[in-house]
């Protein structure tokens, strides 16, 4: 693995017209798979499109493998791939001929008959482009991003419009290329993907990153946790919230039904199970539950990302 940063990005201004689409964006990626998440417009396609050399900044410098995406593309091209999207793409052209096409391009490429047989594209080898159904159209973008052993990829949405099978053989696919040391960009909507492909996190709002850090620790550090634990009805919530830490909330949801919120670490489960046995309470379904990135997005951007 690499000590230089994959991808630098520091005060990154890009403007359409009137419309700031990034707005001083500051990003570090390192070795493996940065996801960057984002409610939609934040900035993402056209941050992602400047380090592929397709956009020029106004403002602000962007290094991608120590290179300049625009001055430097020549000598980057052959080390990235890109999964574009439906676009560029001769749509006369069978599946597999410009797969092998892509692969002849590059000196050491993937066994393309594999790469065919691991995205379920064997049955579509002999279909032109244009008759592949959606997911098949995204899953020969994939495999042409990839399929010459590219150090950096980047993905845009990789598995949108996917079926579960399809999807979980993409996350394959992606955490195989990381084993071989692939570094990758991945922008998408799904929360569960970047929970289960990504080694750090930039979440994108109003063209700047707002936080950053592996899905665990955003879980951790960004957002709070619940406890919730069924009792007798009508206890006494003031009493409880004096014996826990400031920062914490309890309240009665339903009768019977308590919450506490806060840091919810053993310390604080142990206080309340106390608290309920100095009260002659058997706390009954006790359950932690453990914020998920879906939720501190949500608690970061106040905006659901779409499904
Ligand atoms: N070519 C363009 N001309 C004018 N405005 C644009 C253009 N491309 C993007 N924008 C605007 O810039 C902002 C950022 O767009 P961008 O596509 O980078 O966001 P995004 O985070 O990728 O969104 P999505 O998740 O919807 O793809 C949006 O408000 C968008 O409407």
């Amino acid at each position: 693995m690499r000590n230089e940063p994959v991808v630098q990005i520091e005060s990154l201004v890009k403007r359409y017209g009137d419309k700031t689409a990034v707005d001083g964006l500051d990003l570090v990626a390192g070795a493996g798979i940065t996801a960057v998440l984002g409610p939609n417009g934040a900035g993402k396609t056209t941050t992602i499109e400047t380090c592929e050399g397709y956009r020029k900044p106004d403002s602000g410098t962007v290094r991608v493998l120590g290179l300049d995406p625009l001055r430097q593309a020549e000598a980057l091209r052959p080390r990235i791939g890109v999964m574009l999207q439906s676009g560029g793409v001769y749509s006369g052209a069978r599946a597999d001929e410009m797969l092998r096409h892509v692969a002849k391009l590059h000196a050491d490429p993937l066994d393309v008959d594999a790469l065919i047989e691991r995205l379920g594209l064997g049955s579509c080898g002999r279909t032109t482009y244009r008759r592949l159904s959606g997911g098949q159209q995204q899953r020969l973008a994939l495999a042409m991003a990839v399929v010459g052993r590219p150090e950096l990829v980047f993905l845009d949405e990789p598995t949108a419009g996917l079926d579960p099978q399809a999807r979980r053989a993409t996350w394959d696919l992606v955490r195989d290329l990381r084993r071989d040391g692939v570094h990758a960009i991945l922008t998408t909507h799904h929360m569960d993907e970047a929970e289960q492909l990504a080694d750090d996190v930039a979440i994108i709002d109003a063209g700047k990153v707002i936080a950053q850090g592996s899905p665990d620790a955003l879980c951790r550090g960004g957002a709070e946790n619940t406890l919730r634990f069924t009792g007798r009805p009508g206890l006494d919530v003031a009493s409880l919230l004096k014996a826990l830490p400031p920062d914490s909330a309890a309240a009665e949801l339903t009768p019977g039904a308590y919450r506490v919120s806060g840091t919810v670490d053993p310390q604080l489960l142990a206080t309340v199970t106390s608290w309920c046995a100095q009260h002659g309470v058997m706390p009954e379904k006790i359950s932690v539950e453990r914020h998920t990135l879906e939720d501190v997005f949500l608690e970061l951007t106040g905006k659901e990302l779409r499904g």
